[in-house]
């Protein structure tokens, strides 16, 4: 079974990683409260995971915490020479680099989203951007009210996708007097109650809307798809991979 630490352990996401490890073994949860134990699994603190990835003889990370915690343990997973996956969102650009700079020592795989569907949401974008090349283009999330980042990982992956097809201006909200240029695409995010995860890119023009969407139902999902990765990760060289690589397979 594969050995997997998790960094985030008291979180949402954390929670749900434990619960969807069946065909792997969560031995080790890093974070930074004063809590011993999540679900029987011991925590360390992320300062002390260096320490804590030889000493559980851990296989691989699977991170979904906050951007300067998934950066404290990308480092121990420097030092101990163990594979990460990450999962958290919301990385300036120094973090990013921070990022890359790990995956020149240890295999190393980053996504916004862990949902096949989005994966396959992303390949309709393409297209359809690509091909429905006048219309208007409008990006909308919604996610929980804890949600600390914004707009979500994802639609920033989905912008990106974007901007890759067409040159247009992301136009973040809009209120008073705010006319829509040609070259504009709004983007919003909306936060309420305990919503996984739902994002929509509409493409309106020529008399007829297009509207791509993909809603999450559970965490399990994003746990589920962490958890594949992370097994298809060990035993990779050092390098930057992709979510796609694992939907592949
Ligand atoms: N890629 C994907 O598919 C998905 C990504 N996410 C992303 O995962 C991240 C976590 O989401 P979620 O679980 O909902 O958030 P939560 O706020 O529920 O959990 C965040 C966790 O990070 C821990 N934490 C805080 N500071 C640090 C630190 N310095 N080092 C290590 N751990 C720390 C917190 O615990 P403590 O306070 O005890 O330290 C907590 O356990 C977000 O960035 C979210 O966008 C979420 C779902 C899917
Ligand atoms: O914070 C969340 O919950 C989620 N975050 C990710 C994001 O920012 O895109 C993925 C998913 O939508 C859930």
């Amino acid at each position: 079974m594969t050995r997997v630490a998790v960094n985030g352990v008291t979180g949402q996401m954390g929670g749900a990683v434990i619960e969807a490890a069946t065909d792997s073994e969560v031995v080790v949860g890093f974070a930074t409260s004063d809590t011993d134990a999540v679900d029987g699994v011991p925590v360390v603190r992320p300062e002390d995971a260096a320490e804590a990835l030889r000493e559980y003889d851990v296989d691989v990370v699977v991170d979904f915490a906050v951007p300067e915690g998934a950066l404290t343990v990308a480092d121990a997973c420097v030092e101990a020479g163990v594979p990460m996956v990450v999962g958290t969102t919301g990385f300036d650009e120094d973090g990013m680099a921070r990022l890359k700079d790990a995956s020149e020592s240890i295999p190393l795989l980053k996504a916004t989203n862990f949902s096949q569907g989005i994966q396959v949401l992303q390949r309709l974008v393409r297209e359809a951007v690509g091909t429905l090349d006048e219309y208007d283009l409008e990006l909308m999330e919604t996610h929980h009210n804890r949600k600390v980042d914004a707009p979500s990982g994802t639609a920033n992956s989905i912008l990106d996708v974007i901007q890759e097809e067409r040159d247009v201006e992301p136009v973040y909200g809009r209120e008073g007097h705010a006319p829509r240029e040609d070259d504009e695409i709004g983007v919003f995010a909306r936060r309420a109650g305990d919503i996984r995860g739902e994002h929509e890119l509409v493409l309106a023009g020529n008399d007829e809307v297009l509207s791509l969407s993909h809603r999450a139902e559970d965490r399990g999902v994003f746990a589920a798809g962490a958890l594949d990765a992370a097994t298809w990760l060990v035993g990779r060289d050092a390098g930057w991979y992709d979510f796609s690589e694992v939907v592949d397979a």
